[in-house]
């Protein structure tokens, strides 16, 4: 996984691959990693895909019945708590390394939160197996007071370079713009690697491996059963 975030002129950005893999086999090829918390904030995943997704569904539950209580929108902060103290509550276990933004009363912010229950404060943040890679692109091109175009072409550059680089990730790039009073969810904003149109007609082979397979064919139909169950 590559999940970034970064902090803009006007809040935050949150980015994410959509690879899910299983050792060295791809489990999923486009899957959400972007979970929705509150309508202000949003919770990149990395790790254990049952872990980030209970986790983060169990504090957005916690956040609904929370607003319902203090009749205010929730904080970002409120969010970081919930999972952090969780997190360090099981000691580790609980696989998920999250990046978690939003925009609230106090304005934009945007955490990591790490499987052990540790976390930290950035402008811009990277995490999961191709977070080296991405984050060599925000050490290399982050400034302050970036547009909502410039934030997003970063946040498009930085998932890239995890999805090329980096084989725990791929595929296609998902990002989630959040500023005061409003949120976009561009699900497959870019869609870099698509599959090559196999042809719908089969295959047709060159002349002469069409003779090959008429002189093989009939020695295939001599062939007999040596031992029961053996074939030569
Ligand atoms: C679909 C499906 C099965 C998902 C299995 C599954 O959690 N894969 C993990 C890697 C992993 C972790 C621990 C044990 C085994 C396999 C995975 O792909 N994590 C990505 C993020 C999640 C949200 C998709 B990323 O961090 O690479």
């Amino acid at each position: 996984t590559t999940i970034v975030g970064l902090i803009f002129k006007d809040g935050v950005i949150l980015g994410a691959d959509t690879r899910a893999t299983e050792g060295p086999i791809v489990a999923d090829k486009n899957c959400e990693k972007i979970h929705y918390m509150a309508p202000n904030i949003y919770c990149c995943g990395a790790g254990t895909a049952a872990d980030t997704e209970a986790v983060t569904d169990m504090v957005s539950s916690q956040l609904r019945l929370h607003r319902y209580q203090t009749s205010r929108d929730s904080r970002v902060i409120t969010a970081l708590t919930l999972l952090k103290k969780h997190l360090f509550s099981y000691q580790g276990h609980v696989s998920a390394a999250l990046v978690l933004g939003g925009v609230d009363i106090t304005g934009p912010h945007l955490h990591t939160i790490y499987p052990h229950g540790s976390t930290d404060t950035l402008p811009f943040a990277t995490m999961g197996s191709g977070s080296l890679a991405a984050m060599s692109v925000f050490e290399a091109k982050y400034k302050e007071g970036l547009t909502r175009d410039e934030g997003i072409q970063l946040v498009a550059e930085a998932i890239c370079s995890g999805i090329f680089n980096d084989l725990g990730s791929g595929s296609n790039v998902d990002i989630c713009v959040i500023t005061k009073g409003n949120k976009e969810y561009l699900r497959n904003y870019m869609e870099p690697n698509p599959r090559t149109y196999v042809s719908s007609k089969g295959y047709s082979f060159t002349k002469k491996t069409e003779v090959l397979l008429t002189k093989i064919t009939p020695l295939l139909e001599r062939v007999e059963i040596t031992e029961v169950g053996e074939a030569m």
